[in-house]
């Protein structure tokens, strides 16, 4: 069966409704881009028609500067908000942004400053991923004590769903997947949820899981010009599967304008 995220979403659209309200102005993010591939084109669709759903003045900017316009942006009082999209040219690192972003302007969390609240379990931005898919698993199941693969360990996806996953509070069991893992199946089928975050279409299939498995699809690929996650269809059969699209991206989507909002309210000391 599919899980539904429509009340994970309507309890961020409430979030947003009370910080509006203490903003006079329509707070501003601008999102940098370098060569957008298809799933970055697809967040940026997202991105426009919730930026004018709720009120947010979103400025889409080609980048072939990224340090010298996360500079540009960081000093620009009339910024709230700054995201910058993977995948970087060539020549630009994930550490580089983490680096000369403005923990207060980096609505994504992968600064520094913000990655390292996040290790000491004081979660302020953080990647807006990783928060749909913690948001998701705890709207579906208790979390505590539950044995959690995550398969992909990247900066905004794997990583940090991780260490929020099994931090005190939350305290699941975790463990972390990647290309070189082996007999990855063996590890899948011991789960008790499942988090894809891999770019592969459709790659997990009914051999990675068993019967009433929570399965978390995080993946977003374009395939005959269609949005198809990492996980086939088929899985939701057997399994409580998120669907795509209309799963983990359109919350992922919610929380970005929501930590815009956070953002341009944080500047005013309001937070
Ligand atoms: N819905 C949403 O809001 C979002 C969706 N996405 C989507 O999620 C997917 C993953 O993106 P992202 O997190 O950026 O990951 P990356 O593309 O940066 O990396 C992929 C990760 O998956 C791992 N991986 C690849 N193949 C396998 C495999 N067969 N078994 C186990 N691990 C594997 C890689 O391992 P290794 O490290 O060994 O190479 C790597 O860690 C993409 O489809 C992307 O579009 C991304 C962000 C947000
Ligand atoms: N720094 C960075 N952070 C990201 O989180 C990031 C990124 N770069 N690069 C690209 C991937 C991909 N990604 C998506 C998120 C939501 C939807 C989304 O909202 N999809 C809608 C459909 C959108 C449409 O209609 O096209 C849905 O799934 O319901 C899509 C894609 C985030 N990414």
């Amino acid at each position: 069966m599919l899980i539904e995220v429509k009340n994970i979403i309507d309890k961020i659209k409430t979030e947003i409704s009370s910080f509006k309200e203490k903003l006079s102005y329509e707070p501003k993010l601008v999102s940098l881009v370098v060569e957008p591939d298809e799933s970055t084109k697809s967040y940026l669709n997202s991105q426009k028609r919730n930026a004018k759903k709720y009120g947010i003045n979103l400025e889409i900017v080609e980048s072939n500067d990224l340090i010298n316009d996360l500079r540009i942006y960081n000093e620009d009082d009339a910024t709230d908000a700054i995201f910058v999209a993977r995948p970087l040219k060539k020549g630009y690192t994930e550490l580089d942004i983490a680096k000369h972003i403005d923990p207060e302007k980096d609505v994504e969390g992968v600064s520094l400053h913000n990655i390292g609240s996040m290790f000491y379990e004081k979660e302020l931005f953080v990647p807006c991923t990783a928060e749909a898919v913690v948001k998701i698993i705890e709207d579906t199941t208790d979390v505590r004590g539950k044995n959690i693969v995550i398969l992909g360990r990247s900066t905004t996806v794997g990583k940090p769903v991780a260490l929020m996953l099994q931090r005190h509070g939350r305290d699941a069991t975790v463990t972390i997947t990647h290309t070189k893992t082996k007999n990855l199946k063996e590890i899948t089928t011991k789960a008790d949820i499942l988090v894809v975050a891999i770019g592969k279409a459709n790659f997990v299939d009914r051999s990675f899981v068993k019967e009433g498995m929570i399965v978390i699809d995080v993946g977003i690929n374009v395939v005959d010009g269609k949005i198809v996650g990492d996980v086939d269809k088929d899985v939701s059969e057997i399994c409580q599967l998120t669907p795509v699209p209309g799963g983990v991206g359109s919350v992922t989507t919610a929380i970005l304008m929501r930590n815009v909002f956070r953002a341009a309210i944080n500047k005013k000391g309001d937070l």
